[in-house]
């Protein structure tokens, strides 16, 4: 067996490489607390985690939940879970894959050993926790040298987690390569500037996107993500769908989990363009043979070029139903949601599943952004959704912007129907 170049840590190759066959994991559940700034996590059994000088914003604790239910659906219908965490900071991501998804193996790797202390005290608190010693393992590389000796190795794994400040592009080819067929990647990028359309260059360098700036530009930061998965995917022959994706005004913090299957796509038809009107604020997407003949309808054209165009980026859905369900019932089952509990979890699992639908298109409609192109007052989100409904669109809120409908309803008719509103209230109020 090839000998890693362990330059930066004491494990020996079978340390690193172990693979368990039954591990003895506990039931139970994880509640987070943060006291002035040290961001501990107890367990039921009162095992407590170490942060470090790790800064964990509690606000992002709810979107933190996701990847570990998604890994232990995984862990369920596949009966085995090897997880690289390709940068684990302190590593509580690791114990809760460990704990909470009763991963098989964790391999939790980051290119600073500075925290090594503290990953190694929190790992050993899961070991003591259930007397395993041989399901982890620590390694101090940069993630693209350990995702590369993984597959020089053949060592796969089934879920490998990227959590990058700023853009992960780099990472993808190398993790893509790591993973299992079939197996998840779970991405994480913090950079708000290439999805904010001010910088096309950057976006074009990292995703292959050139990225204009949209009134919906964070949920264009996601599709950017994935976008760029599914092109790295293709050169490698492989199709990526996208299982949920999640954005967090904290930070900001962009993730998507995507499961990586053999097969280049057989169709392209959620890989385009984005355009967008300036003049009427209609959305539309556009597949590469259309490009060309990219112009919008609408009357009385103000600006001489009034598309911004965006793309390629994905412009399919952004969840998996079927996916958000099985994380919807995981999370009854484990008591994360229902009775009170888990309130925001239990929303933003609600509205993954509502804009899972597959007749929304790209985008959302804020809904200050109608009301200063109806020159009005805005009506209600809630009277708004209803009269969509009433007239057979799809609306759904969006998990990205409180203020915004996601629908499938052009931007004049949500004008036209926003006034009939607010006419209709203008008559009550007379009467
Ligand atoms: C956002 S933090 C990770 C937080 C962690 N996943 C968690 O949930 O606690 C990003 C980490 O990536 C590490 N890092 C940055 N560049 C890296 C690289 N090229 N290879 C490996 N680790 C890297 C940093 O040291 C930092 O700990």
């Amino acid at each position: 067996m090839l000998t890693l170049p362990l330059s930066l840590t004491s494990l020996s190759l079978p340390q690193i490489f172990p693979i368990l066959q039954n591990p003895k994991v506990g039931n139970f559940s994880l509640e987070t607390s943060k006291s002035n700034f040290k961001y501990l996590a107890r367990t039921e059994r009162g095992i407590e985690f170490e942060t470090g000088n790790a800064f964990f914003r509690h606000e992002s604790a709810t979107g933190r939940d996701l990847g570990v239910l998604a890994a232990s659906l995984y862990k369920q219908s596949n009966g085995t879970l090897r997880v690289l965490d390709a940068m684990c900071g302190c590593g509580i991501r690791s114990c809760r894959y460990l704990i909470e998804a009763k991963a098989d193996f964790v391999l939790a790797n980051d290119a600073n050993d500075e925290q090594r202390r503290v990953v190694l005290g929190n790992l050993k608190k899961v070991e003591r926790g259930f007397g395993d010693e041989r399901r982890w393992a620590v390694s101090h590389f940069d993630a693209n040298r350990i995702l590369t000796e993984c597959y020089l190795q053949r060592d796969f794994f089934d879920l490998i987690d990227i959590d990058s400040f700023g853009s992960d592009s780099m990472f993808l080819r190398s993790a893509m390569n790591a993973l299992r067929l079939g197996g998840l990647l779970y991405l994480t990028s913090t950079d708000g500037y290439s999805s904010g359309g001010h910088r096309p260059f950057c976006s074009l360098a990292a995703y292959g996107a050139y990225v204009r700036p949209l009134p919906y530009s964070n949920e264009i930061g996601l599709r950017m993500l994935i976008g760029g998965a599914v092109r790295e995917a293709s050169i490698l022959g492989y199709h990526v769908i996208p299982l949920f994706s999640y954005y967090s005004y904290h930070g900001p913090v962009f993730r998507v989990l995507v499961q990586v299957n053999r097969g280049k796509p057989r169709e392209i038809r959620h890989y385009g363009f984005i355009a967008y009107c300036n003049n009427c604020g209609i959305t539309r997407t556009f597949s590469w043979n259309e490009l060309g003949r990219m112009n919008c309808s609408c009357k009385n054209l103000e600006e001489s070029s009034p598309l911004s165009i965006s793309g390629p980026l994905w412009t399919g859905p952004l969840h998996s139903t079927n996916c958000i369900k099985q994380m919807w019932s995981l999370a009854e089952q484990w008591g994360w949601i229902g009775n009170g509990a888990g309130l925001d979890l239990e929303k933003l699992l609600g509205r993954m599943l509502e804009e899972s639908d597959p007749r929304l298109p790209p985008g959302y409609i804020k809904m200050d952004e109608m009301s200063s192109r109806a020159k009005m007052n805005s009506p209600s989100i809630g009277a708004m959704m209803s009269a969509l409904h009433k007239e057979g669109y799809a609306a759904t809120r969006s998990h990205i912007s409180t203020n915004a409908i996601k629908t499938d309803c052009p931007m004049p008719m949500c004008i036209r129907i926003a006034k009939e509103l607010q006419g209709a209230l203008n008559v009550n109020h007379a009467n």
